[in-house]
């Protein structure tokens, strides 16, 4: 018997704006690895959103899948992966994170370490620096988590999400550590009092679907975007754009270029064909909110 493993990852947005490294969200854009068992590690990309040169032993899926294999203190197989992604990469919709989730979720199977939510989402979040995008494509849904003194992870998440979200994806890359070099390493207090209390509204105005509420305060982040903006193409055009065609709110998915707006579910369909003519360059889209988190499906054939 042959054993294949589909793991199917979605991607994310981050922050949602004050939910700086903290809030992520699993989108209906993903990841896909068919996997098998051989002699050599071996990956092929089908899609023009993976990365093009690579060897296998510098391939993130690679690397992640060793790493959880020697946490484990387990030999790591030898794996063929065809790979395909909906997730262009430098783009703040959590393609890097995507790829952790899939190695971790390699290591799983192939090494049958039967992990748990909690283990998958803890080590992503380690291995990609923040809780955000990782935690979101492990659970699916909406996730807030915060890391304790003692470095474990705290996670809340929901798959209830009674709103329509809208990317406008800019053909420009713009790397996470790019934009994070830009953040200052401190606050004013009272600054970072403004900027915490701005992020408890979001949380609660999503928890409690309030999503006029949340949209509001989506452009109210002081942590990250008032440093970042000038990295984001058209960052205020598409912000107030959003708002006059009707977003609740419009901020910048994870650590950009691309931007997302919240939105009524029944006016993202035409606010995405509004939105389009405007700014011809991006590609707009409507995505919906992925509930599932990392999937598998094992197929077993016969040699
Ligand atoms: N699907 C993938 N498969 C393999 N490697 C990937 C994948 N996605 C990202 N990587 C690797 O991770 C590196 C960083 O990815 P990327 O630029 O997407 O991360 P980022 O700057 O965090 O942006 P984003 O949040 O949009 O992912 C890439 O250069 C690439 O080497
Ligand atoms: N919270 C991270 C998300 C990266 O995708 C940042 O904004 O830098």
């Amino acid at each position: 018997m042959a054993k294949t493993w589909s793991i199917t990852v979605p991607g994310s947005t981050a922050n949602l704006g004050p939910g700086f490294d903290s809030i992520g969200l699993a989108l209906g854009l993903y990841l896909k690895l068919e996997v098998t068992l051989q002699d050599e590690w071996e990956f092929e990309h089908h899609s023009v959103h993976l990365p093009e040169k690579f060897t296998v032993e510098e391939h993130l899926v690679y690397t992640v899948a060793k790493e959880v294999a020697e946490r484990f203190d387990v030999e790591l197989p030898g794996c063929k992966i065809v790979m395909t992604s909906e997730l262009p990469l430098a783009r703040g919709l959590g393609s890097s994170a995507s790829a952790i989730v899939a190695g971790i979720e390699v290591a799983n199977q192939v090494c049958e370490l039967n992990l748990t939510l909690e283990q998958k989402y803890t080590l992503a979040s380690r291995i990609e620096g923040h809780p955000d995008n990782a935690s979101a494509s492990v659970c699916g849904g909406l996730t807030i988590g915060a890391s304790l003194p003692n470095g474990d992870l705290e996670l809340i998440h929901t798959q209830d999400v009674q709103a329509a979200f809208a990317v406008f994806i800019p053909n420009v890359e713009l790397k996470t550590a790019e934009a994070r070099k830009v953040l200052p390493a401190q606050y004013d207090k009272a600054y970072a009092v403004h900027a915490s209390a701005n992020a408890n509204m979001l949380t609660a105005a999503l928890l409690t679907k309030d999503y006029k509420r949340a949209g509001k305060f989506m452009e109210h982040d002081l942590f990250h975007e008032p440093f970042r903006a000038n990295l984001i193409p058209n960052y205020h055009e598409i912000r107030q754009t959003a708002k006059d065609a009707g977003a609740y709110g419009t901020a910048i998915s994870g650590a950009g270029p691309t931007v997302i707006s919240l939105l009524p579910i029944e006016k993202v369909t035409a606010f995405v064909e509004k939105m389009k003519p405007l700014f011809p360059t991006y590609d707009i889209q409507a995505v919906r909110v992925d509930t599932k988190g990392v999937q598998v499906e094992i197929h077993e054939t016969i040699n």
